[in-house]
């Protein structure tokens, strides 16, 4: 074991109030929105294929001229009451909005920068006008902060003098007064979702990381961070160098997902953020670049993070005019026809102590003991086959839009049940209600 002082400090799981409605939310809308959606992945009439965030670097473009953006930042067609209606249809509980991201672009009037919306034909704060749409809703609001910061003199990618080590000092000076600032002016903010701390500058910040986090956790009792925010001072992230999670929950599932078996995943909090395109984050004007993945994958992605412990993050990209453009609007629509009619599979929802089975996922909700079946892959067999523990029998199984009837269910060992599908309609993704009692 290696001696680490600042590492993991609080419990995991933590099970405060704060926490539980992290975990019970599950599904939640990821927001990437800055000056890079102006150009939208296309420069001088070039359109760069990598992710439209990182198009002044993709593009070579001067900081200067890439500042210049915040110029044309007057968003006539932003409408937080029309996003936030949005996000509720779609069923999320939560929102992650990017405060400032790499390009250390602040959506919100900081009195530490004039890199900021003040300074924007806009002027206004709208990020005060975000969190009251979204919260008016009862959407849960958190913050992404990038700790990378392209525009700040004092970022170091590394610290090799004393120049860089008195630059980074007032770095991390700002990042603190930001921090601060942000859960003060807009102490609605359930969590901090840090990014950008991949550096050798920061990972030589432990002892800085591990204060700041207990600092804003004082500020804001029951604030929720991200592992991502950590260094421990050994540089060791995400897990300190013994291998407990820093933060409060995993969060290095970044347009990835665990393998479905996977059993590790089951034993701490952790969330998954997605794209719906392969890798855009910010708008990016070309979808016909990559893969666009259907309402069908997400759904399947959602339902799997639930069934595996793990929350679900799924990114928008609005329009440089603060429009959503119409491909999100209609994944939003789908999602959320879908979970009009299934989110009691999700919501309050983790994993069920159930060897998996190919036709999809189990889900439990421990406070009405209810077993959920989604299917997505219909068995050729024709038949849906559950495995429990032979210390219990299954009672009953019914379509969650027919609660009281019941399938028919075959026994066909001691540990082995068919479920007769005739009465489903399996062309979409559905669930099975089960209720599994003790023979004892
Ligand atoms: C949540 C996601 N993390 C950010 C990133 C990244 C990245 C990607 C490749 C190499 C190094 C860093 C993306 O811009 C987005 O904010």
């Amino acid at each position: 074991k290696k001696d680490v002082e600042y590492g993991q400090y609080n419990g995991l799981p933590r099970q405060d109030q704060a926490m539980q409605k992290w975990r019970e939310n599950r599904f939640g809308q990821f927001i990437h929105w800055g000056l890079y959606a102006i150009p939208g992945g296309i420069w001088e009439g070039k359109t760069y294929p990598y992710a439209s965030e990182f198009l002044r670097g993709s593009a070579k473009i001067a900081t200067s001229t890439w500042d210049s953006l915040i110029y044309q930042f007057d968003i006539p067609k932003y409408n937080p009451k029309e996003w936030a209606a949005i996000a509720k249809n779609m069923g999320v509980k939560y929102v992650t909005i990017t405060t400032k991201h790499h390009e250390g672009f602040c959506l919100w009037p900081s009195e530490y920068t004039d890199f900021d919306i003040e300074n924007t034909p806009y002027k206004k704060d709208l990020l005060r006008e975000f969190v009251d749409a979204y919260t008016a809703v009862g959407i849960d609001v958190n913050f992404y902060y990038s700790v990378l910061d392209w525009h700040h003199p004092d970022w170091r990618y590394d610290i090799k003098s004393d120049e860089d080590r008195a630059a980074f000092e007032r770095l991390k000076q700002f990042t603190k007064n930001q921090l601060v600032e942000l859960v003060t002016r807009y102490p609605e903010v359930k969590g901090l979702w840090f990014d950008g701390t991949w550096d050798n500058s920061w990972k030589k910040s432990g002892q800085f990381s591990y204060e700041l986090e207990k600092l804003l956790k004082n500020k804001r009792p029951g604030l929720i961070v991200n592992s991502r925010m950590r260094a421990d001072e050994h540089g060791s992230r995400h897990f300190d160098s013994n291998g407990i999670l820093m933060g409060d929950y995993e969060s290095g599932y970044e347009r990835r997902l665990p393998n479905p078996t996977d059993k590790e995943v089951l034993t701490r909090d952790w969330e998954c953020c997605m794209t719906i395109p392969e890798n855009q984050w910010g708008y990016h004007k070309d979808w016909s670049i990559s893969h666009v993945k259907s309402p069908l994958e997400l759904i399947e992605m959602l339902v799997q993070c639930t069934s595996q412990n793990g929350n679900f993050l799924l990114n928008f990209g609005p329009m440089g005019n603060g429009d959503i453009r119409p491909e999100e609007r209609e994944v939003a629509k789908e999602i959320g026809e879908w979970m009009k009619v299934n989110s009691e599979a999700i919501y309050g929802c983790g994993p069920a102590d159930l060897e998996k089975q190919d036709w999809g996922y189990y889900t439990y909700n421990e406070k009405n003991g209810k077993v959920y079946m989604t299917v997505f892959n219909n068995p050729v067999l024709g038949k849906y086959k559950i495995r429990l523990p032979k210390s219990h029998t299954l009672k009953k199984a019914s379509l969650i839009t027919k609660q009281v009837e019941s399938l028919e269910i075959k026994q066909i060992s001691p540990t082995d049940y068919f479920i007769i599908p005739d009465k489903i309609n399996n062309k979409k993704p559905f669930v099975i209600i089960l209720e599994i009692v003790d023979r004892a």
